[in-house]
C-alpha cells in the first residue's frame, strides 16, 4: 500500500488544462477547410475552429511526432535483426462511452494525420462491424446487450488486426447499419496497406479475462501503438444520448426501414422516457462495467466539458 499523500504519489499521466494543451500546438498549420467541419462533425457533437485549433491541431503534432519515432525504431530494430520486410501500418484507438463523440474525434483525427505531409494513407474503421448479427444476438438472448464484450465477434476482430499488422493486403470488415440494427449481409469495407488505421469502438481498450496458465491469449489493444479515450461525466452523456434519441426520432427513426421506426412517433416526454430506460438498461451499464474500467489503459484521455468541449488532457508518462 503507498502509504504517502496522494499528491506525493506517482502518477503515469501528465494532466494539462485546454489553455495548456492549446499552447502545445505550436506552429501546426490549419489543414481543414471551413465547410469540412459539418461533414466530420457527429449529430449533436460539438466541432468549431477553436476545438480543431486547441485540441486536435496539438494532438496531430504530437501523433506525427510519435508516428515518426516508431518508424524509426522500426527500421533500427530491422537493421538490428538483419531483416527486411515492408512496414506496419501505425494503428491508433479510439474508445470511450456510447454517445461521447468518439466518432466525431476518430473523423478529425483521420483528416488532420492525412494532410501531414508526405501524404498518409489513412484508414478508419469502427468496431460495430465486428458485432454478432442481430438474429445470433436474439438467439443467444443478448439482443440488449449490444456494444458489451459479447455481443462482438472478438476472434474476428483479432485476426483482421492481426492482417493489419502483417501487411496484408485487401482486408475486409464487415459493415454495421444503424438503420436496420443488424450486420448488412454481403458488403464489406476495405483496408488496403494503410499508413495510419484508426479503430474506433467502445470496447477496444479491454483486455478480458486472462487465463491463468499463461498462455498467450491477444487482446485488441495488443495491436494499438497510440490510443485515445473520450471521457466525459455521467450525466453529460445521459443528457447527450437522450438528445441525440430526440433528434434521432425526428429524423432516421422516420425511416420505415429503421429498426426505431417505432419510436419516431413518440412524444417528447415519451422518448426521454425510452431513451433514458435503453441508456440506464445497456449503455450506461456497458460504461460501467466494461468501458470505464480501461479508461487508465489509453495513451491519451481527453476530458469533455458539459458542452462538449475538452476541458483537460492527459498524456500517459513515455
Ligand atoms: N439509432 C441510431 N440511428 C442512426 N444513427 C445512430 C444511431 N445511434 C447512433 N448513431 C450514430 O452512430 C455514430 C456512433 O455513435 P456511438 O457509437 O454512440 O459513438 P459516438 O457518439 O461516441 O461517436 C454517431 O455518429 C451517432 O450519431
Ligand atoms: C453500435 C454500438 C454498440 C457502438 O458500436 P462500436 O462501433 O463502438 O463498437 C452502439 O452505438 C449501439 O448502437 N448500442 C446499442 C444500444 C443503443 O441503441 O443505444
Amino acid at each position: 500500500m503507498d502509504i504517502r499523500a496522494p499528491e506525493q504519489q506517482y502518477n503515469p499521466y501528465r494532466v494539462y488544462t485546454r489553455e495548456e494543451w492549446a499552447r502545445l500546438r505550436d506552429d501546426t498549420p490549419m489543414t481543414l477547410e471551413p465547410g469540412e467541419f459539418d461533414r466530420l462533425r457527429s449529430l449533436h457533437d460539438r466541432l468549431d475552429l477553436q476545438e480543431v485549433e486547441d485540441i486536435y491541431l496539438p494532438l496531430s503534432r504530437l501523433l506525427s511526432i510519435y508516428v515518426d519515432a516508431m518508424q524509426r525504431l522500426y527500421y533500427a530494430e530491422r537493421q538490428f535483426l538483419n531483416i527486411r520486410d515492408r512496414k506496419v501500418p501505425y494503428i491508433i484507438g479510439v474508445a470511450g462511452s456510447v454517445a461521447v463523440g468518439k466518432s466525431t474525434t476518430a473523423r478529425v483525427l483521420q483528416a488532420l494525420l492525412a494532410r501531414w505531409s508526405p501524404r498518409p494513407k489513412v484508414e478508419l474503421i469502427t468496431t460495430d462491424g465486428f458485432l454478432y448479427p442481430k438474429a445470433l444476438l436474439e438467439q443467444q438472448g443478448i439482443l440488449q446487450k449490444k456494444g458489451f464484450p459479447e455481443s462482438y465477434d472478438l476472434p474476428l476482430l483479432l485476426s483482421f488486426l492481426s492482417d493489419i499488422k502483417s501487411g496484408r493486403r485487401h482486408v475486409r470488415s464487415p459493415v454495421y447499419s444503424h438503420l436496420t440494427y443488424d450486420i448488412v449481409p454481403n458488403e464489406w469495407a476495405e483496408v488496403d496497406q494503410p499508413d495510419i488505421l484508426i479503430v474506433e469502438g467502445v470496447n477496444v481498450l479491454q483486455t478480458g479475462k486472462l487465463p491463468r496458465d499463461g498462455k498467450a491469449v491477444p487482446v485488441v489493444s495488443d495491436f494499438f501503438d497510440f490510443s485515445v479515450y473520450i471521457d466525459a461525466d455521467e450525466a453529460a452523456l445521459r443528457r447527450w444520448y437522450i438528445k441525440r434519441f430526440l433528434a434521432l426520432r425526428d429524423t432516421a427513426f422516420t425511416n420505415p426501414k429503421s429498426y426505431f421506426n417505432r419510436y419516431a412517433l413518440l412524444s417528447d416526454e415519451e422518448a426521454t422516457a425510452t431513451a433514458t430506460a435503453i441508456w440506464e438498461r445497456t449503455n450506461l451499464a456497458n460504461l460501467e462495467d466494461n468501458i470505464l474500467p480501461t479508461r487508465p489503459r489509453a495513451t491519451l484521455i481527453l476530458k469533455k466539458g458539459a458542452d462538449h468541449a475538452v476541458e483537460s488532457v492527459a498524456l500517459r508518462r513515455l
